[in-house]
């Protein structure tokens, strides 16, 4: 995919919550308000993860040093940027603004920067991208993701700068998802070429990242901590993180990070999806040593930002929209699996908590000083169809299983409306014709199974249900994801009927966005553009009882 001139995040995000802001709780079981607050709530975590957001809360200059986190490095005309991935572009501006003296003059003396094609146009109107007297050059390649010459040449270029310094210089390397296509430099034999056959053969085969990384580390002159041993300069980092768990080997292939790695590894991923290992990449290893032998020192690697900040702010954006009668609890930031199984388990997780309020009211259960009996009660008759509340919740990935099951135990015996989050990054195995993404697809997913679990049983209340992915755009769609919604009385499914709208012949050809561009003119599409941030998706789940 490559990017198209739509208007940046920062300027949608402030009029979309300046004019959909929700004046009053009382109107909250109308669904259009309920998806308003979970969609503000998207944007809200969006917001938090924005690079320009993330480095001053990190890097703070203190008078000629330079705090990053603990640590504390002279500044002394001796600063040089470095950066590569998808939202790297405006982590440039603020560290710029922070090496610069009162006087205009700047610590910083040169840079270079590896970035998805297109990408300044997209953002030109943001007030982003480096000035026009930045010293930091840009370099645009790696189309569709894909590494190619252009990012070959800029990686040539960080090589050069980075080779030539002093062990007194600091060079800040700005880190984030899309690296690795921006990033590279195969280890000779091996060519770009065949590197790129071998990585899109295994991404078809269905091999996750940590295992595409491990080979792109051991087929790479830089990533797996080798661009770190190219120079003698000392190097922070500044990462945000697009993998689940963020572990800092994998994002981006960790150029800077000491790899475990062996060869061994990588032969066990290629007999595991049965490809034929080339002749080059045998010679490629035949002197292979993983890097975490050597000395990295002179590197300290910092976490800027990832899936859990966006969760939190998140959540306290929909605790502000719904105040404390909603339980608003983040369940999981590793979420993953195929998009539309994971919405089947919400969508059963939806009926278990509907029919547990229904219980609850038929009961006659309230909430009393002997409550914990009772909603110990409640959660062990809570099922559905022999699969109990415990096993559901803990299919989803959770955190804290018993905590969870313990607050949501409590809102369904209060009557309360519980508020779920989850984060992370689903899979869509592509079979149709059509146009979508992993976040549209759960959702139009979501939307049939909402329609099959709760259909006929008679149950009441309220879902508003939105998946979204971080960085805008999900798929090779405009759109960043959509939303729908569940009453008794009207829900997104009957509404698709009612338009002469098929909303199983749309997911079977993976169509999820045509379908949703054509339901209510696009009104449940989440299209706030490129976000020039990403850290994987965010779901959010509201579920309430109706109104007594
Ligand atoms: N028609 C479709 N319907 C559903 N999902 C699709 C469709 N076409 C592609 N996809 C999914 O979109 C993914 C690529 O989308 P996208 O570029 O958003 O993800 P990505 O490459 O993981 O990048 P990022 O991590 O930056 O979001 C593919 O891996 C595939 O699973
Ligand atoms: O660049 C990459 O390797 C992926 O986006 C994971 O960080």
């Amino acid at each position: 995919m490559f990017y198209r001139s739509i208007p940046c995040f920062t300027v949608i995000v402030q009029k979309f919550l300046s004019i959909s802001s929700i004046s009053s709780r009382s109107t909250m079981n109308d669904v259009t308000s309920l998806l308003t607050v979970l969609r503000n709530a998207y944007l809200a975590g969006v917001a938090s993860v924005l690079p320009e957001a993330l480095v001053p809360k990190l890097v703070k200059r203190l008078g000629n040093n330079l705090k990053v986190g603990q640590t504390v490095h002279p500044l002394n005309s001796n600063c040089y940027i470095i950066g590569f991935g998808k939202a790297v572009i405006n982590m440039v501006k603020p560290v710029e603004d922070i090496l610069r003296n009162a006087d205009g003059s700047s610590h910083l003396l040169d840079g270079v920067i590896s970035v998805p094609y297109g990408i300044q146009n997209t953002i030109k109107d943001c007030n982003l991208l480096p000035d026009k007297s930045s010293k930091v050059r840009v370099y645009e390649g790696a189309k569709n993701n894909m590494p190619d010459e252009h990012a070959l040449t800029a990686t040539r270029e960080i090589i050069t700068l980075v080779e030539a310094l002093k062990s007194s210089d600091l060079i800040i390397a700005l880190i984030s998802g899309g690296g690795s296509a921006l990033l590279t430099l195969p280890k000779p034999p091996v060519t770009l070429e065949e590197k790129q056959n071998i990585i899109q053969t295994l991404n078809r085969a269905g091999a996750d990242i940590t295992e595409l990384n491990t080979v792109r580390k051991l087929l790479s002159e830089v990533k797996g901590g080798n661009l770190a041993l190219k120079t003698r300069a000392r190097i922070i980092t500044l990462i945000l993180s697009d993998v689940i768990n963020s572990p800092l080997g994998i994002i981006a292939s960790g150029p800077t990070v000491p790899n475990e790695d062996t060869r061994e590894d990588l032969t066990k991923i290629f007999s595991k999806y049965d490809i034929q290992m080339p002749p080059s990449v045998m010679q490629a290893l035949s002197d292979y040593k993983p890097s975490c032998t050597d000395d990295f020192g002179h590197v300290s690697n910092f976490l800027m930002g990832d899936n859990n900040v966006a969760l939190d702010a998140a959540r306290k954006s929909i605790q502000t929209s719904l105040g404390e009668e909603c339980c608003t609890v983040v369940v999981s930031s590793s979420l993953r699996g195929e998009a539309s199984s994971v919405a089947e388990t919400m969508a059963m997780l939806c009926h278990l908590i509907l029919k547990g309020y229904d219980k609850c009211a038929r009961e006659n259960l309230i909430s009393t000083p002997e409550f914990d009996e009772e909603k110990m009660s409640v959660e062990k008759r809570f099922d559905f169809q022999g699969i109990s509340f415990a096993q559901l919740i803990s299919s989803l990935f959770v955190s804290d299983a018993d905590q969870l099951i313990s607050d949501i135990g409590s809102s369904i015996v209060a009557r309360k409306p519980c508020c779920l989050l989850f984060g992370g990054e689903t899979t869509v195995r592509v079979v149709g014709t059509g146009i979508g993404g992993r976040n549209q697809e759960m959702v139009l997913a979501m939307m049939i199974h909402l329609h099959k679990v709760l259909h006929d049983e008679q149950l009441s209340g309220h879902v508003a249900f939105v998946s979204a992915g971080t960085d805008g755009i999900d798929g090779p769609t405009d759109a960043a994801g959509a939303g729908t919604y569940w009453t008794p009385q009207e829900c997104s499914y009957r509404e698709s009927l009612a338009a002469g709208l098929n909303p199983e012949a749309f997911l079977s050809n993976n169509d999820s966005h045509n379908f949703f561009c054509r339901l209510g003119g696009g009104k449940y599409l989440i299209q706030p553009g490129h976000t020039s941030t990403n850290v994987m998706d965010l779901q959010l789940l509201y579920i309430a009882p109706p109104p007594q």
